[in-house]
């Protein structure tokens, strides 16, 4: 089942500091979490990012699980080539209900990652094989965003933006579910807000969305 994880304000903690690590840092940077690495070494990209981005490192081996009750994640991503102190931080995150993933160990891990075609921060397409082959997962990422790209334009992007406060304020000014469904599809197919959109025009978009909104009947 593919679901998102919501870390904002999370605390995790990720052990290891290679390939792994960061590919786990670059997907997390995406959300306001707090994110502590802990490894003997980190590579040249991590330390890269750690110098422009709010990461916490301790530079440490780990060799026991005594960091979860002293640092007490939300959740924790072991990432060395060390299969033991992983297997190690698992079942000791297990049993303290903490949710934890190992790049070593799809299994035991509570989550899984996909392959994932992102649009701009607006628009992410996953593709799972549920860990049949990450390789081919990666491929048909490859072959399907240059399609994808072809069908996805900037007037779906900036039609997410308007919808977005569209629906923010439908809450507020109409009463029913399926009153609000019925206005934010009338936005959508709105000629004019469409154009406006097409030339770039989005604060007059936006002030015709609101007036349609607190007019709605
Ligand atoms: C899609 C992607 C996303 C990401 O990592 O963010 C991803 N792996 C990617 C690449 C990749 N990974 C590996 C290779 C080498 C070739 C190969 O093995 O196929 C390549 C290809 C390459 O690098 O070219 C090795 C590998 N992978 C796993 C293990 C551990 C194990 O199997 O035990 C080992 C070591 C095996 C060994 O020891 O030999 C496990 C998993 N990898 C997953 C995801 C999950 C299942 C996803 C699915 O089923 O779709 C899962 C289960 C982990 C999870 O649940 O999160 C990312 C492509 C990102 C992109 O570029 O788009
Ligand atoms: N899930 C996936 O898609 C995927 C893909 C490739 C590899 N892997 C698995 O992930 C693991 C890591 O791969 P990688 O490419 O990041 O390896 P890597 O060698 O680049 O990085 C390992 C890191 O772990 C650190 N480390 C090792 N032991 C430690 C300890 N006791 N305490 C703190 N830090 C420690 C090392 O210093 C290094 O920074 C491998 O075991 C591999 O099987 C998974």
């Amino acid at each position: 089942m593919i679901v998102n994880l919501n870390l904002q304000n999370k605390k995790i903690i990720i052990i290891g500091g290679g390939n792994e690590a960061q590919k786990r840092i670059n997907s997390l940077l995406k959300q306001e979490c707090d994110i502590t690495i802990i490894a003997d070494s980190i590579n040249s990209q991590i330390t890269k990012l750690t110098k422009t981005k709010k990461i916490k490192v301790i530079k440490q081996k780990v060799v026991d699980t005594k960091f979860i009750s002293k640092l007490k994640p939300n959740m924790i991503i072991t990432t060395t080539n060390d299969r033991k102190i992983n297997q190690k931080i698992i079942n000791a995150a297990k049993k303290k209900g903490i949710t934890v993933y190992s790049s070593d160990n799809p299994e035991d891990s509570d989550f899984s990652n996909p392959a994932i075609i992102d649009f701009e921060n607006m628009i992410q397409i996953a593709i799972f094989t549920g860990g049949q082959s990450p390789a081919m997962s990666k491929k048909i990422k490859e072959k399907s965003e240059k399609a994808l790209k072809k069908t996805i334009t900037k007037e779906d992007i900036a039609q997410i933006k308007i919808q977005k406060m569209a629906r923010k304020l439908a809450k507020e000014v109409i009463d029913t579910p399926d009153q609000r469904r019925e206005c934010l599809r009338s936005i959508m197919r709105d000629n004019e807000i469409d154009q406006l959109i097409k030339d770039g025009q989005m604060k007059k978009a936006e002030k015709k969305v609101s007036t349609i909104l607190r007019n709605w009947k």
